[in-house]
């Protein structure tokens, strides 16, 4: 995973956003399954940030097959390495035809790389993407770019916050 430190700009997701961009990005999915499935037969959700936005997709799309892959990266030496925790169904995945793989964003690519290797067939969909990852994702919906980190609505708060003006 990218460390969020040397990231300059802050890109900070609502549920209500997030919820918006998920539905979009179904839309946009919407009739563009193989025909040779007839149409998409499944969602799988790469956790744990592909799951909110996989179950979004999934119930706009009406498909209730849903499948989950974990995906562990690892630093060996700035080398990055990642590898499966969790695999989904072997016979329903197949070669990944009319497989809907859902995730939060792409950033450097990493984690899509390793499963389209498993899964060369299937459709892999982002709400959000960076430059680098692009290449991976065939569907997603806003682009930041890849000095920004995208903070998510499941990892942050309301709190309180001083008003512009001080009292001083
Ligand atoms: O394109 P990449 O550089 O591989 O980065 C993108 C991945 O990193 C984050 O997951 P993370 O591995 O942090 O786990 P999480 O989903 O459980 O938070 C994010 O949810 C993507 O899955
Ligand atoms: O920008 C990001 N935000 C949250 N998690 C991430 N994992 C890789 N990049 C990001
Ligand atoms: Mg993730």
């Amino acid at each position: 995973m990218t460390d969020r430190l040397p990231h300059e700009k802050g890109f900070h997701v609502s549920w209500d956003q997030l919820h918006r961009d998920a539905r979009a990005l179904a839309w946009r999915l919407d009739g563009h399954g193989p025909k040779e499935t007839g149409g998409w037969k499944a969602v799988v959700a790469i956790t744990r940030g592909g799951m909110a936005p996989a179950m979004i997709v999934a119930r706009e799309l009406d498909i209730r097959t849903v499948d989950t892959i974990s995906v562990k990266s690892y630093d060996h030496q700035s080398q990055a390495q990642a590898h499966v925790l969790k695999a989904p169904d072997a016979e329903m995945m197949g070669d990944g035809t009319g497989i809907l793989v859902i995730d939060d964003l792409v950033d450097t690519g990493k984690t899509l790389e390793l499963v389209r290797s498993l899964y060369p067939k299937a459709h892999f969909a982002t709400v959000y993407a960076k430059p680098s990852g692009r290449p991976q994702v065939e569907t997603f919906i806003t682009e930041v770019s890849q000095d920004t980190w995208i903070f998510f609505p499941w990892d942050m708060a309301l709190q309180y916050v001083e008003p512009y003006r001080g009292k001083d």
